[in-house]
């Protein structure tokens, strides 16, 4: 995915064509730029927020395209593959190479150069089926990171044929910046397909009643690839070969959505390839999918990776009051060497009032919560990545899909607990289990403040099996102690 937030940015100044993407030196959302848009659709349901200490100011697409933002590479998928065909003579194929899928060679050059050397599990299951002949249509859900973007876009660019003059692959997905993101990889992984061209089709960018796209990949917002196809005719629907209908659990949260894609999806040819991706299969994506995927699609389900607590060092802090807490906090800090953290807190209030006393002490703190607009966030997050803060202090806003790399130490300033105020272990496994992966040893730091907070940690200490130990924040040594 997009590294540079800045680079999206700038995509949405740019008329309707090949994508020429302008290098940009850092984020710089631009007032009333298009991502303004996200101000008028309606707000998603986040099941980590509670009403009046959470982020609820959201879009699922947001969400989502926020942890993408987040995340720095693959998931690791555990290899519990189901896959359900309606021809169950078919082989089930696998490939452990991008080699052996054939591939155009200008495109075998582009995936490596994205720096992939083998398929992930989702790709080496879906693959060889998305790119055999006849084309198949597919289903396929996997949780988020786990590369079905670069499937799919390596899909759509096998199938393409740059010789012709006009739109062949068309890709939806529900918002703008997410349209912005698949935009970026296909670009990328094309990048040695000579005259290869991209269209964006999201609402900053206008076509001209008349104009014929002459661009070979569309990928755009259900509505307005709509208004490209049937209100301006830019395009010949009937032409495209492969169809895609990305985040398909984050689009049917807008019955919009849903009911422009079945529009979009019933004026293809029959034989076009129809493709439907999604981070999860509950019930109501699956009719969807069905819906909107018909003539016996496979359908490849990807069992959700386990997150393990194995790697991750816990311990509690007992406090009396906030205050406390920050005292806690600035002694840890000053105890042990920590390279990039995350602090959780319960409320805007307290995470903006902790942002302001760690800067004072002299932090390099960022400060992510729900209030800010998807471009501040998206700069924010970028900034924390690139290693511009140190401390990177949130709502639950981000406790899903965060992978940086450098984030050693988790701090729950305060418990995670759902709306109805229970413990919230699952919350907490999102947050700590971001630490402390692939083999690194991760360290989470909870700070208890009360006989209700204490009841939390015991029953997430019961809930996981797994000893969370006490810390005296007054015992540096101890603190230092638990750092090596
Ligand atoms: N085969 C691969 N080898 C190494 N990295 C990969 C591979 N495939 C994808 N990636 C990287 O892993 C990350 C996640 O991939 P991708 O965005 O395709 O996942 P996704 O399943 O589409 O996620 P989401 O559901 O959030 O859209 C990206 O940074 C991508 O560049």
């Amino acid at each position: 995915m997009s590294e540079d937030w800045g680079d999206l940015i700038t995509q949405q100044e740019k008329g309707v064509g090949a994508l020429n993407i302008k290098k940009d030196d850092g984020p710089s959302p631009q007032p009333g730029g298009a991502a303004q848009e996200f101000k008028d659709q309606p707000e998603g349901e986040s099941s980590e927020s509670t009403e009046d200490t959470e982020e609820t100011g959201q879009s699922k697409g947001e969400i989502s395209f926020l942890q993408k933002l987040l995340r720095t590479r693959l998931v690791q998928a555990k290899a519990d593959i189901e896959v359900l065909r309606k021809d169950p003579t078919s082989p089930l194929y696998s490939v452990k190479s991008f080699e052996a899928l054939h591939l155009k060679p200008e495109l075998l050059k582009g995936v490596y150069d994205m720096g992939f050397n083998a398929p992930s599990k989702i790709q080496e299951t879906a693959l060889p089926t998305l790119l055999a002949d006849p084309p198949c249509n597919m289903i396929a859900q996997s949780q988020s990171g786990t590369g079905k973007t670069a499937a799919f876009t390596l899909t759509m660019l096998s199938r393409v044929d740059v010789a012709l003059d006009y739109p062949q692959c068309l890709c939806l997905a529900p918002t703008y910046e997410l349209a912005l993101q698949i935009g970026e990889v296909t670009r990328e992984m094309s990048k040695h397909m000579t005259g290869l061209q991209i269209s964006l089709a999201v609402r900053a960018q206008k076509v001209a009643r008349g104009e014929q796209l002459a661009s070979h990949v569309i990928i755009g917002t259900p509505g307005t690839v709509m208004d490209w196809a049937f209100k301006f005719k830019a395009f010949d629907i009937k032409k495209v070969r492969v169809f895609v209908l990305d985040e398909a659990d984050v689009m049917i949260s807008q019955q919009g959505h849903q009911d422009q894609s079945t529009r979009l999806q019933r004026a293809l040819s029959p034989d076009c390839q129809m493709l439907l991706f999604s981070a999860t299969y509950d019930a109501d994506v699956m009719s969807f999918a069905e819906k909107v995927i018909p003539r016996d699609p496979v359908v490849i389900k990807l069992r959700r990776e386990e997150e393990s607590l194995e790697n991750i060092r816990q311990y509690y802090i007992e406090c009396s009051n906030q205050q406390d807490k920050f005292q806690a906090l600035s002694n840890i800090y000053s105890a042990i060497s920590i390279g990039q953290s995350m602090i959780f807190c319960a409320t805007r209030k307290t995470a903006s009032w902790l942002a302001e006393k760690m800067t004072g002490d002299g932090h390099a703190v960022g400060l992510l919560s729900g209030e800010l607009d998807i471009e501040m966030r998206a700069s924010i997050i970028k900034r924390f990545r690139d290693g511009k803060e140190k401390v990177l202090i949130t709502t639950n806003v981000s406790a899903r899909g965060i992978d940086v790399e450098q984030v050693t130490v988790v701090v729950n300033f305060d418990l995670p607990m759902t709306r109805d105020l229970q413990p919230d272990c699952e919350t907490y496994l999102h947050r700590i289990g971001r630490t402390g992966r692939f083999g690194k040893s991760g360290l989470a730091i909870n700070f208890v403040d009360g006989k209700r907070s204490m009841n939390t940690l015991k029953y997430i200490e019961k809930h996981f099996g797994r000893k969370i130990n006490k810390l005296d924040a007054d015992d540096l040594d101890a603190i230092e102690r638990i750092s090596s």
